[in-house]
């Protein structure tokens, strides 16, 4: 069974179908990679999976449930998470501080208000768990501000973990990234595998070809390849569809893994 199943999906922006009948499932514990040319239509589709951004046709289902017109809040509560923007985290608070808030919102149920400190200690132990699984173990009291930009991606991965998912949705994880930060996420990331499905868009070829069970690329919002990597490295059409972008990134030194 998959944990996800993505069929005949269409997202249309006026004239423009930014996704254009596409189909996609996923397995559990699978890392299914995106990739495709520029404005290729990944961030729009992370967005229909996640529930920002509504479909005009088409139907998602997770975990065998129709979640199509779920809100995206909903769909984090059944186990299907998007990875947190540094944007949204408190920037004057600490990395714990960061992750309690993200534990507190799952432990919601749980903890009243009229519990205050019940509730702090009961989450700072599974807040620290997931700084540790991160590597930011050390970084725990370090204020967001201060902390470096590999440090924030890698406290994002901490706060989208607080949920437990079992489908994770990581748009561009590597962006602005040193070469140094990049593989060190890629090594955090394989960690994960098997743990939960991650559903991965990136640029960074080294990052995908290393990580991916399985690739799709996507080009003009159409998947034109799904298969493993050395399969989508040895496509023809895949390799067309890079040629005049940059076709060099199919021969990455990580795609050789
Ligand atoms: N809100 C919007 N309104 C109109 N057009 C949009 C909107 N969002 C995206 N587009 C267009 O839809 C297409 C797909 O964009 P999208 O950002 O999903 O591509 P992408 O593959 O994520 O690109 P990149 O790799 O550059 O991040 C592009 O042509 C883009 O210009």
């Amino acid at each position: 069974m998959n944990i996800l199943n993505v069929s005949g999906l269409v997202k249309r922006y006026g004239g423009l179908t930014a996704t254009d009948h596409f189909d996609l499932s996923v397995a559990p514990g699978e890392i299914h990679a995106i990739i495709g040319p520029n404005g290729a239509g990944k961030s729009t589709l992370i967005g229909q999976i996640s529930g920002e951004l509504r479909p005009d046709e088409g139907r998602l289902v997770f975990e065998e449930r129709d979640i199509t017109a779920l809100p995206i809040g909903r769909r984090a509560r059944l186990g299907l998470a998007r990875s947190y923007q540094i944007t949204s985290v408190l920037h004057e608070f600490t990395a714990l501080e960061n992750v309690m808030v993200a534990v507190n919102a799952q432990a919601g149920k749980r903890f009243g208000c009229w519990q205050p400190m019940a509730a702090a200690h009961a989450i700072a132990g599974p807040a620290l768990a997931l700084l540790e699984q991160v590597g930011l173990g050390e970084r725990a009291h370090v204020p967001v501000a201060e902390m470096a930009h590999g440090e924030h991606r890698q406290l994002e991965l901490a706060m989208a973990l607080a949920s437990s998912p079992r489908l994770l949705l990581l748009d561009e994880p590597m962006a602005g990234m040193s070469q140094a930060e990049s593989a060190q996420m890629t090594a955090l990331l394989r960690t994960l595998k098997g743990r939960c499905a991650i559903v991965l868009v990136e640029h960074d070829m080294d990052a995908v070809f290393a990580l991916a069970d399985r690739i799709t690329v996507l080009v003009y919002g159409r998947a034109i390849a799904c298969g493993t990597p050395a399969a989508i490295r040895a496509d023809a059409a895949v390799r067309s569809a890079y040629l005049g972008e940059d076709e060099a990134v199919l021969d990455a030194e990580g795609a050789h893994a």
